[in-house]
């Protein structure tokens, strides 16, 4: 009997609503999903550590990847890019695993013209309010990076129709736990 194909799963959502620490308690319950690692031209935040949290390069090596068609997708977001490095996620799903990709919104809609059967899922917080008390408390960005993000959040809170699957991170482990069934769960039809 065939495997089910295996499913990719976009995770996007508005910067602060908790995307990493969702998948992060993902990863911690269950060490088995795998979760592409992004490049990005960024600058490092304390405590990231590159090849695990993000590829971090250069402009310069972020042109020659896109250049080569080494991103199955990439963005600019609030002054710096972001892409996924295609191979991998490619790989995984050719031995028939799942893969998840967390991603803003842009790149969430190309993968979803290059690849249909993708499952885009929207990260929700519980208020607009939230978000904010969120995205502040982290106290990882200056007050104008801040206030760019929330700009960029407001137009993603307006995009949720755009997904399949909307959960909200009000409690961390009950977010995570929908996340995992969504990401085992067989593509429709
Ligand atoms: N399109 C795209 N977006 C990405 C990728 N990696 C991360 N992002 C998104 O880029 C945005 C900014 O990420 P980051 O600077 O790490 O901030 P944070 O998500 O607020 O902690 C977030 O919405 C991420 O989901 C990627 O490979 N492609
Ligand atoms: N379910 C939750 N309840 C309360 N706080 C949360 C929850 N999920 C995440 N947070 C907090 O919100 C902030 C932003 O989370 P983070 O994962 O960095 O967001 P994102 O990756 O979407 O930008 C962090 O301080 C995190 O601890």
């Amino acid at each position: 009997m065939a495997l089910p194909p295996a499913r990719l799963t976009v995770l996007s959502g508005p910067s602060g609503v908790g995307k990493g620490t969702v998948v992060a308690e993902v990863r911690r319950r269950h060490p088995d999903v795998w979760v592409s690692v992004s490049v990005t031209t960024r600058a490092p935040r304390a405590g990231e550590v590159d090849g695990e949290h993000y590829l971090f390069v250069d402009g310069e090596h972020f042109d020659w990847l896109v250049a080569n068609d080494g991103l199955l997708e990439w963005a600019e977001y609030a002054g710096n890019r972001y892409g996924t490095p295609r191979g991998p996620v490619e790989e995984q799903l050719r031995v028939g695993l799942p893969a998840l990709l967390e991603i803003e919104m842009q790149g969430a809609r190309q993968v979803r013209a290059s690849a249909p059967d993708a499952q885009l899922v929207f990260l929700a917080p519980p208020s607009f309010e939230e978000l904010v008390s969120r995205l502040t408390g982290r106290g990882s960005e200056p007050p104008d990076v801040i206030e760019r993000r929330l700009a960029i959040a407001r137009a993603e809170m307006a995009a949720v129709d755009d997904y399949d699957v909307v959960v909200v991170n009000d409690d961390l482990a009950r977010a995570a736990d929908e996340l995992v069934l969504l990401l085992t769960a067989p593509p429709a039809g």
